[in-house]
């Protein structure tokens, strides 16, 4: 197998063309909105529970055409997305189960992977690629109004391939994130939900908690009290105005995860308020400089020049190979930013060409990658 052909590029050969949404709020019209400006894309057809939503939706220019049921939109689809809240996923991927055609991908954007991916596999026929999805860009607000085509730009968006995704398809899926301006990144579905209790849960409780702390006080104390929030005030609270129904979903999902995270928050807290009460100032201003350093070296949503190094990674053509090696590149937090798959004329086996943003972040997933057993050949793009 030779490592002189051409870098994965072509994400035209391999983007779906028909794409359906099911459920045409906040997430599904902004993934309209972009979906429609990928050229290779011929037609996105929609549909929603809420006809007022999907006129919206359809009137915003989010999508080709409204259906009238989740099953006429997906008909002929080869991607269906489901932007419906996590406990509406399994009904809305039995909607759509009978027009499935062989090979399409049925996909989610829900917030919470472990049990939403389960009931996608229960759901779909056999020959049907079932990969879940979690855009990592939201907003406070929901519905379509709010929707925009910028929304998935430099976001991470997570993938959550398990031992039954087949490559192909979840390369079809990577590069449709890619083309939405969006950066992938692998990781298991039970891992997800562990991690996002972490980035995304514990904010928005947190945000909920600093929120309603301040309203009481300001019903008690002092009726101005409001009136003197400048911006951190408003940064640390901006996402308590979300969704109720969104969230108590979300924590009914990830109850465990999201207990054990506010534990060690809770924890925290306390060990913060026993520094201060102490006049400890160099436990505090410890506490201080590392979140300091650590906010300051927050990844950011910038896309930067950096020299895009290949890893092609020569695999055997068996179950799982496909997640364990891009999960393995997602532990490192490592975004792999295009990738090909070649199968090598005596069958059998094949190589998976990964892209990598940065000469660094290469060495790490390649090392990562080694780790687990397998040969990396690495060059400069
Ligand atoms: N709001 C955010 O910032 C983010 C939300 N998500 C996830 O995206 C999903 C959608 O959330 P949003 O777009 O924010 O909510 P939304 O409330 O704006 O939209 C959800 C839409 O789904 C429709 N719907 C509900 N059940 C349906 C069914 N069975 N069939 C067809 N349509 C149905 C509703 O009528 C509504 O229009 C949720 O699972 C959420 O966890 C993911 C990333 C960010
Ligand atoms: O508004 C924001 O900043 C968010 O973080 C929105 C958000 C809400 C739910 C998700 O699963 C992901 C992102």
């Amino acid at each position: 197998m030779s490592v002189d052909t051409p870098p994965p590029s072509d994400h035209a050969a391999r983007l779906p063309r028909r794409v359906a949404l099911v459920g045409t709020g906040l997430i599904g019209t902004s993934l309209g909105l972009a979906l429609r400006r990928v050229s290779q894309i011929e037609r996105v057809t929609g549909y929603d529970a809420d006809a007022q939503r999907l006129a919206v939706a359809h009137e915003r220019g989010a999508l080709d055409a409204a259906a009238s049921t989740a099953e006429e939109a997906a008909r002929g689809a080869d991607l269906v997305v489901l932007a419906v809240p996590a406990s509406a996923v399994g009904r809305a991927a039995a909607s759509v189960a009978s027009a499935l055609p062989e090979g399409a991908i049925l996909t989610d954007v829900a917030s919470v992977k472990r049990r939403v991916v389960e009931q996608l596999q229960d759901a779909a026929p056999a020959g049907v690629h079932v990969i879940g999805g979690h855009p990592m860009a939201g907003s406070h607000e929901s519905g379509p109004e709010h929707g925009s085509a910028e929304l998935f730009v430099g976001a991470t968006y997570l993938l959550t391939p398990t031992t039954y995704t087949a490559p192909a398809a979840y390369q079809r899926l990577h590069a449709l994130a890619g083309a939405i301006g969006a950066r992938p990144l692998a990781v298991h579905p039970a891992r997800h939900d562990l991690l996002v209790a972490v980035v995304s849960h514990l904010p928005q409780l947190a945000a909920t908690t600093l929120m309603n702390l301040a309203t009481e006080r300001a019903q008690r104390e002092h009726a101005g009290l409001l009136l003197l929030a400048a911006g951190g005030f408003r940064d640390a609270t901006r996402v308590a105005a979300s969704d109720p129904d969104l969230w108590l979903e979300i924590c009914a999902e990830n109850r465990e995860a999201i207990t054990a995270v506010l534990d060690d928050y809770a924890e925290r807290i306390r060990e913060l308020r026993e520094s201060l009460a102490h006049e400890d100032s160099t436990a505090l201003r410890q506490v201080l400089e590392q979140a300091h350093a650590g906010r300051r070296g927050l990844p950011s949503k910038e896309v930067s020049r950096r020299p895009m190094v290949e890893l092609v990674v020569p695999i055997a053509d068996r179950p799982g190979t496909l997640s364990e090696v891009t999960t393995t590149v997602g532990a490192v937090g490592v975004n792999i930013e295009d990738m090909g798959i070649e199968h090598a004329a005596e069958g059998g086996r094949g190589a998976l060409r990964l892209a990598v943003s940065g000469t660094e972040e290469a060495h790490r997933a390649r090392d990562a990658i080694t780790a687990r057993g397998y040969e990396v050949v690495e060059r400069r793009l």
